[in-house]
């Protein structure tokens, strides 16, 4: 039995002693994504030197909302028009709290959405198809997963949906509907959570392995180049579309594009995607720090789920992966560097690269105190190197491209779990300064996809959804809640 058992947030220190509990309690009580991270309105106004900042921040609220209502296509939200036109995983679990902060019911709804494409075994598929599109690809017909026509992507990608759900269940405006939506979800979200354990730590590591880039979210990471070294297969010609909507040099190379690929036949033509096969035969097989430290971060998540719902047996179950999670980051730390790593679990080799995931074991709550301090260190020094933090790669690899997607740029969504994890280490100063670049950014460039954090320019897709929704889950979210208010009239306020 872990020490956490009856405290709903997971520290290191609550996994080692109960002597802090207090502390992390009442900081919980805060909820997920408002841990102190975002200055409430009011405090927006006081600290507001310029009015115009103020009404900048409004007009980039109202846009918000408007760019979900652009990119619903009913039930759910692609990430952008053209570039993206499909139902994506981690975007939409992130979308269903910018949806949460005006509109309740199709918050839940994005995620019933999400819900509907799980496979049998559990998983939720990196993509859902819909509704036809040929402005992507890799679409449908090359994907060809044993529904036919093909619903889903045969891959996954980092399970935020539990953090979204507690998130969705915790301010719910209206409890009664969202102890309702929660009683029919939580089996699912338990389902996938398994499946990632069954499917993707069959040798009992505590942590799960990706076995494709597109899983990570961080698709081009130089944490890949190493592991992506296998040689490509004969591939039936192809024609990308990203290109088409998106300046060549911010998308990966067509080197990287036939690896992609060549995974991609492999799984779908010698194994038709069956996970207990894949395991053992991927090429790629990596332990992901933005995947493993997302799933402890959504563990304790669903944990909190559980309790609320008394069910006790489950509670258990999610324990152990805690308990196994936390020894299993173990083998990620490089003391040396002072950071966390991925990890080849083929070579059992470190990647050589620093990458913003190397932060989000503070997210996940699994760093010690020592470990929290050597992070922070490195932190700072990136961001003396960057106008604007977080960029995606240590900006003195000599990879770093400030514009190459996951080898140089900030995200905004990886800048709020940065941000939320350094306040529950105390690091209120350096989560600060995140946010405030972060504001400036979207201030600058509005709200793209991702961002040069050497200029401040804006990058790859526009009016991009999970953007729009970091905006009013965090960065706005006092202006966003008065607004969504006087839009649908009065409903319990969330703060
Ligand atoms: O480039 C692509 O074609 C897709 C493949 O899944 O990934 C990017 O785009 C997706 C949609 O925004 C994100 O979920 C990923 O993290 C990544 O940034």
């Amino acid at each position: 039995m872990g020490p956490y058992r009856d405290v709903d947030v997971v520290t290191v220190d609550e996994l080692t002693s109960s002597k802090e509990d207090h502390i992390w309690r009442s900081k919980s009580l805060l909820g997920l994504f408002s841990i102190g991270d975002s200055l409430s309105h009011e405090e927006h106004s006081e600290h507001s030197e310029h009015c115009s900042e103020e009404d900048k921040r409004a007009s980039i609220v109202r846009e918000s909302m408007e760019v979900l209502r652009m990119n619903d296509r009913g039930g759910y939200t692609v990430p952008a028009e053209g570039l993206y036109p499909f139902q994506w995983n981690w975007d939409s679990a992130i979308v269903s709290a910018g949806w949460a902060v005006f509109d309740e019911g199709r918050a839940w709804e994005e995620l019933e959405t999400l819900f509907s494409g799980q496979w049998e075994d559990g998983m939720i598929a990196s993509i859902n198809f819909h509704q036809f599109s040929n402005t992507y690809f890799p679409g449908p017909e090359i994907w060809g997963t044993p529904d036919n026509p093909s619903k889903t992507s045969g891959i996954t990608q980092p399970p935020v949906a539990a953090l979204a759900a507690r998130f969705l269940f915790e301010n719910a405006p209206t409890p009664a509907l969202a102890r309702a939506k929660i009683d029919a979800l939580f089996p699912k979200l338990l389902a996938w959570h398994r499946w990632w354990y069954k499917a993707r730590d069959p040798e009992n590591k505590g942590v799960v392995a990706i076995l494709h880039p597109w899983e990570s979210g961080m698709d081009n990471s130089p944490a890949w180049d190493e592991t992506m070294q296998f040689p490509v297969d004969d591939l039936p010609p192809y024609e990308r579309r990203d290109l088409t909507h998106v300046d060549a040099n911010m998308r990966p190379t067509k080197d990287t594009y036939d690896h992609y690929l060549t995974l991609l036949y492999r799984f779908k033509k010698a194994h038709g995607y069956d996970p207990e096969q894949l395991y053992w035969i991927s090429p790629f097989k990596v332990t992901d720090l933005c995947t493993n430290s997302i799933l402890f971060r959504a563990n304790r998540d669903l944990r909190w789920l559980a309790l609320q719902l008394g069910k006790h047996e489950e509670v258990a179950e999610i324990e152990k992966w805690l308990d196994n999670g936390f020894e299993g980051f173990k083998s990620l730390w490089d003391e040396e560097a002072g950071l966390y790593k991925c990890q080849d679990q083929i070579t059992g080799k470190l990647a050589d690269a620093g990458i913003s995931a190397a932060f989000l074991p503070l997210f996940a709550g699994v760093a010690s105190k020592e470990q929290a301090a050597k992070l922070v260190k490195n932190l700072e020094r990136w961001l003396s190197k960057v106008k604007y933090g977080v960029p995606s790669l240590d900006p003195e690899d000599p990879r770093f491209d400030q514009l190459q997607y996951w080898r140089g740029p900030v995200w905004l969504i990886i800048n709020w779990m940065i941000s939320n994890g350094l306040r529950h280490y105390g690091y209120d100063d350096l989560a600060n300064r995140i946010t405030e670049d972060s504001i400036q950014l979207t201030n600058e460039a509005g709200l793209r996809e991702y961002f040069d954090p050497v200029t401040g320019a804006g990058c790859g897709g526009r009016q991009f959804s999970w953007t729009a929704a970091m905006c009013l889950a965090w960065l706005d979210r006092g202006a966003a809640l008065e607004m969504g208010h006087k839009m649908s009239g009065p409903k319990k306020h969330l703060e």
